[in-house]
This record gives structure tokens, sequence and C-alpha cells, in this order.
């Protein structure tokens, strides 16, 4: 929106379409969900990292038809270099890791919070940024990872006075998927094309799905196995399908073991429908969602243990998560769980008199030297900020 200034000139008050300014009280609420996801990641000795907003736009040309790089916010720069505004942080940080190379003792446990972008038609009127807390481990090959980071979002949820009665995390593993095209002889490289196209089973209708998936030559008995795949829910289910000796299988059973070693059995359930819209996941996936059904997908992961090769690396196992900072508020407000964030001080120090103004000083400088928010009265405004 914008507004006529005194001379007449425009003045323009908000924001780029899908961007939010963060005025003190929303600044406070994210600082405060920043810090709870800063909490999480330190107690599982996670060390942070950053990397730029701006990257090659190489980065994410993935091939799979992915929503997220089909909404790139790329541009062309003063350079005439591709670059976009990051959709999410994995990539860089994959690339991070093959900077860094093996100079590095693994495993490493990096997490980052940053601003991730998506350009696409304001039609439906959604927002184009918002801010991902991600935690990755790369180096370890076992599901041992995934119940770490499992353990780290169900942490954050019970510090925020979420339940397993509100949330639930879905899990499963590519590997079903790969088991059941690998019965269809569906070739290798439409495996992630198949994943992204029936990662939107629960935004499309089916009929929509399978001419998708005709569309990238998988015949129509195969679509009808693939789909009687995702509604698997139980372990003996799967194993009769893909056989009890299945890689998904064993790691799945070995993950809800670990589970309960952390106490967090009650928060998981197995759901095959899960697969994730990235491209690059390779094994198990999982997604927090609201029991009342009334949100999005809250955060999400898996494993992406061919990513870093994609870069030019070596094969490097790695598993990690996004965690958004809208859909969680949203719940919070369901729930009745959003704190309020005034702006609190310790004391208000005021000269009353002009002549006062330097003993005032010095008595504010005082009290903050010994760790006191103050609010130094420097202007009497006609409504007092307290
Ligand atoms: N990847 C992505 C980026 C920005 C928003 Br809003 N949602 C998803």
């Amino acid at each position: 929106m914008s507004t006529k200034g005194s001379m007449g000139s425009q003045i323009v008050t908000d924001p780029p379409k899908g961007t939010r300014d963060f005025p003190p009280e929303d600044m406070r609420m994210r600082t405060w969900l920043f810090n709870n996801f800063r909490e999480v990641s330190r107690l599982f000795s996670f060390e942070e990292v950053d990397f730029p907003m701006v990257e090659s736009e190489e980065l994410y040309t993935r091939k799979a038809g992915e929503e997220i790089v089909g909404q790139l916010y790329n541009f062309e720069d003063k350079g005439g270099r591709k670059v976009a505004l990051r959709p999410e942080l994995t990539p860089s940080l994959a690339r991070l890791v093959l900077q860094k190379g093996k100079a590095q003792v693994f495993p490493l446990k990096w997490f980052a919070i940053g601003q991730c972008w998506r350009y696409e038609n304001m039609t439906r009127g959604r927002r184009r940024e918002h801010y991902q807390w991600n935690m990755d481990i790369i180096g370890v090959p076992g599901v041992e990872a995934e119940a770490e980071l499992l353990a780290a979002i169900v942490m954050f949820f019970e510090r925020l006075g979420i339940t397993s009665k509100d949330v639930g995390i879905k899990v499963s593993n590519r590997k079903v998927l790969q088991a059941v095209l690998e019965k269809y002889e569906i070739q290798a490289d439409n495996f992630a094309p198949v994943c992204v196209i029936v990662d939107k089973l629960d935004k499309l209708p089916r009929d929509v799905i399978e001419s998708e998936l005709a569309k990238i030559n998988v015949p129509s008995e195969a679509i009808d196995g693939i789909l009687k795949a995702l509604t698997l829910q139980s372990f003996d289910d799967l194993e009769a399908l893909i056989g009890a000796e299945s890689g998904a299988v064993g790691e799945l059973k070995q993950l809800f073991a670990l589970a309960e070693g952390y106490g967090i059995q009650d928060w998981l359930q197995f759901d095959a429908s899960v697969v994730r819209g990235l491209a690059y996941y390779t094994g198990t996936v999982f997604e927090g969602f609201d029991k009342d059904r009334k949100l999005r997908a809250i955060c999400g992961g898996g494993r992406y243990d061919r990513l870093l090769s994609t870069y030019g690396g070596l094969d490097t196992p790695a598993c990690g998560f996004g965690f958004g900072d809208a859909v969680i508020v949203e719940l919070l407000k369901e729930k009745k769980l959003l704190p309020k964030f005034p702006h609190v001080v310790d004391d208000v120090v005021m000269a009353l008199e002009d002549s006062l103004k330097i003993k005032a000083a010095g008595v504010a400088a005082q009290l903050r030297k010994s760790g006191r928010v103050v609010e130094l009265v420097i202007e009497k405004g006609k409504k007092m900020r307290w």
C-alpha cells in the first residue's frame, strides 16, 4: 500500500508482496521461537552455521519437477550471474560440507536458522518467505541419526507445551517406494519424479496424480501398485508387500525401537503415504502434522545420502529436517499456547526537572551496569510508554 506524503510523493508502507515486517512485538515472538530452536540444537550438541541468502541458481536446478524448483526466486545479478534467493538451506549446507572437505571430524551435527524464499504468483496469496530451522547430521549411515533428529523435534514441541495428542510425526522410508518400483521394473531415474508426484496425493485428486504418473510412462498396473502401497500403515502389511528382509522394514523397525529408547514412541507413526516433495531423499522421510488436520505440515525431513555427490563430492550419508516459522505459530494460536510478548523493563528513570537530567543519566547507567533493563525517559510524550 502507499499513501500520499505531505509533498505529494508516494510513501511506500507495505513490504514487498508475500513478505513480512517484524515490528517489536512480532520480533519478540520470533526471538522467543528462535531461542527455542537454538536451545534444543544446543542441548543436542549441534553447532550453528549460516550461509548467504543468495546462492548460485545451479544449486537448485534439479529436474524432478519439484515445486520448490519451479518457484525459484531467481534473477541475474549485475555481473550476469544466475542466482536465486535460497528456497531451502540443505543445498547450502551440502556445499559448505564439500567446501570444508575432509578437514572436518565427522559426524557433523550442524543447525541453521535462515530465511527461505519462493516466487509463486500471488493468486494463492501465499507468503514468499519464511524462516526455517534446520538440523542436519552428516556422516552417519544408520537410523541413529534420524532418531536424534526426531528426538530434537519432539523436545522442541514439548518445550512449547505441545503434546503427542496435538501433533504426530508420520515416518516412512523411500525404500518402500523403491521396492515397489523395482517390482514393476520402473527405471531408477524415474524414482525421484515419482516421489515428487505422489507427494502431492494429499493436495491433488487421485486422477490428477494418476495422469501425472502416466505422463512419465509409469504403466497403469504400476500406478495402482504404487498408490496401494502408499496406504500402508502397519509393519505387518509392509512386510507382506515388500518382504520382512527388505531394507525399508529393517530401518523402520530399528528407528521405532530407538524411539522407544528416547521415550518419543507416542509421537511417531508409520505411514507409507509420507514421501516428501524433495527429489534428493533416499531413505527415511518424516513429517510433523497436527492431529486436528487443520494445518499444513509443521516440519519435515529425511535422509539424503546422495545429495553431496550431485555437487561433485563423494556419496556421504546425511539426513536433516526443516521446520518453518509460520505453521508452528498457527498451531500455537489454535492450542492457545502462544505466550504474550510484552516489552519488559526492570526500572524507569525520569528526571522530574531538567536540572536533574544529568543525575538521571548517571542513575540509569549504574542500574544498567548492574544488569537491569532501564527505560530512561528522555522525551515526555503525550502518552507515557510505561
Ligand atoms: N521453500 C519455501 C520457501 C518459502 C516458503 Br514461504 N515456503 C517454502
